[in-house]
């Protein structure tokens, strides 16, 4: 069946196009995602949902979101998609970080020159026939000093823009290196300094614990008399009474937003302040930004739904869609390790160790590495996916460590998964072979050839004459199908394994008689 995909926001319709040409179904209500309860009502449908600001994934919406696999953002925040309960849901979230970078800038500096020249309140007042050439003064942006709180892939195109129209810029941003700063020509600075120097502020951080209210009361009563604020990322970045207050007093001369704390905005404490200006959220709002977040996004939701391929998730590493197929036959290798080692523990795990050694190693881990911990703790939590299993390990403070190697000894690739409970250390190991199917090759140190079987039985014993030949009478007597049987033991005498593939379940009062058999330690059933 063709995946579905749901666009609930005004997405440019190339994005409609691109779904039709890769054989999605696409599902184009635009003004949907405004209206919460009908988007609750039919988003079970869909396997993929492609927004822009307006639509809200809440828990609720992720609740009835049965098919859900992708939330595509065709643009940058995504602030209006609840990341961990998509994760914990294991939908993957993915945005197109740049598509639109270049025409946010441009709309900060748009802002920018409309503050200096009071455009807005000009052309108002032209055109109700007042012609008040007296009235407007404005300041020459040239050697002003523009403060950039943020200095990331917009902050540094404003950077670039106002060096060419002759501003000094300095930057506060805690993860700008000291080099790129030199690079972009911008002066790297604290806070506080900022805040004395710049004659402009324009923010182009995300809105996050940190940055809330980073112009608060206290750092708008640090700025530079007079100064000008623009505000094209975030409502929330900007204590929005604090500046009302501030416009009024003089201390800040005027304020250019385009996002607000509550939006859709129709009321707001700026508005109808002298040398306010404000937009509806239109930063992203040109042709050419809205194809290319469209297009960017309808094409990487086809990659993931057809191919599996991950591109700008923020809740999974990235996988190309070459990279795709040659991880997938892993991907099942090491869920059924996972899922091996989860069927055998009962106890609270600790520590899940992943070593990756040869050609497996060389690709992405990380991918790996969640489908083993979503393989082990399947067993007990049946929810969990390849996306939320490393958070629903960290929640349950299960330490999950990776240690890579480049050779792999016998095999050209081998995963171990190791599980360290209060109580004991299991591994087991596997390969793929050139056929593409997993196969277990080392269980706690012990040799063996298996492959994952739909039901098992797994036997630990004691290398005694006579068990091998018990064991498959007893399965025998009992009606059981022996269909594959591997055994392996780690020296004459001492520990054993035998993993057997059966035809159908084996009844409990069968595997009660063989763990009752002679010199057996262990028999249990297992499925993949
Ligand atoms: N108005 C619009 O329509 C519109 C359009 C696109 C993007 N945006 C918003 O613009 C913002 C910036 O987008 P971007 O693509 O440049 O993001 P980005 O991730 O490339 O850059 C953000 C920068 O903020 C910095 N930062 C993080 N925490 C900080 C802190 N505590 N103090 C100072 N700097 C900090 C980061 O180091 C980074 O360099 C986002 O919030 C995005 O949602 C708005
Ligand atoms: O984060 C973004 O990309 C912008 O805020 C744009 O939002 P929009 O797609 O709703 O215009």
């Amino acid at each position: 069946m063709a995946p579905r995909v749901l666009i609930s926001d005004a997405l440019s319709p190339a994005a409609v196009q691109i779904f039709k040409d890769r054989g999605i179904e696409v599902d184009f209500q635009p003004n949907l995602g405004k209206d919460k309860d009908k988007l609750a009502e039919i988003i079970g449908d869909y396997d993929g949902l492609a927004i822009r600001s307006a639509t809200k994934v809440t828990p609720k919406i992720l609740e009835k979101a049965a098919r859900l696999k992708v939330v595509g953002r065709a643009g940058i925040g995504v602030d209006n998609v609840d990341i961990p309960a998509s994760t914990a849901r294991g939908v993957i979230v993915m945005n197109t970080p740049f598509g639109n970078s270049i025409t946010t800038a441009e709309h900060a500096i748009a802002m920018m020159f409309a503050l200096a020249r009071e455009i807005p309140a000009a052309d108002a007042s032209t055109q109700a026939g007042k012609w008040e050439k007296n009235r407007f003064m404005g300041v020459e942006l040239t050697a002003k000093t523009l403060g950039i709180i943020g200095c990331g892939n917009i902050g540094s195109i404003v950077a670039d823009r106002a060096l060419g129209l002759k501003m000094k810029v300095v930057a506060f941003d805690p993860f700008l290196s000291p080099e790129r700063a030199l690079d972009l020509g911008v002066e790297k600075v604290e806070l506080d300094e900022l805040l004395a120097r710049a004659d402009v502020i324009t923010l182009h951080t995300p809105l996050t614990d940190k940055t809330r209210n980073v112009l608060s009361a206290e750092a708008l009563a640090k700025t530079k008399k007079g100064v000008r604020i623009v505000n094209c990322a975030r409502g929330g970045l900007v204590d929005e009474a604090a500046l009302a207050e501030a416009l009024k007093s003089g201390q800040v001369g005027g304020a250019a937003f385009d996002v607000f704390v509550t939006e859709p905005a129709t009321e707001n404490p700026l508005f109808g302040l002298p040398n306010v200006i404000c937009t509806p959220h239109l930063g992203a709002s040109t042709t050419e930004a809205q194809e290319n977040v469209a297009l960017q996004v309808a094409e990487q939701m086809s990659d993931y739904l057809l191919r599996g391929a991950i591109s700008n998730a923020v809740n999974f590493p990235s996988i190309t869609a070459e990279e795709a197929p040659k991880l997938k036959p892993f991907i099942e290798l090491a869920e059924k390790l996972g899922s091996f080692a989860g069927q055998l523990t009962d106890t609270d795990i600790k520590t899940v160790r992943l070593t990756y050694e040869g050609a497996v190693a060389e690709l992405k881990i990380k991918a790996l590495t969640s489908a083993a911990v979503a393989g082990l703790l399947r067993p007990a939590l049946a929810d969990v996916n390849v996306v939320s299993a490393p958070s629903v390990a960290k929640e349950r403070g299960i330490v999950v460590e990776e240690v890579t190697r480049e050779v792999a000894g016998d095999f050209e690739s081998l995963i171990t998964l190791t599980v360290v409970t209060d109580k004991m250390e299991r591994s087991v190991s596997g390969t793929v072979f050139a056929d593409g199917r997993p196969r277990i090759v080392d269980i706690k140190g012990i040799k063996v050839d298996a492959e994952f079987a739909p039901s098992m039985i797994y036997v630990t014993n004691e290398d005694k004459p006579g068990f091998v030949g018990r064991f498959a009478s007893l399965l025998g007597e009992a009606g059981v199908n022996i269909a594959t049987f591997a055994l392996g033991r780690d020296r004459q005498g001492g520990d054993a394994i035998a993993l057997v593939e059966i035809d159908g379940r084996a009844p409990d009062e069968v595997l009660a008689k063989v763990q009752a058999l002679p010199h057996v330690k262990q028999a249990k059933p297992l499925a993949f």
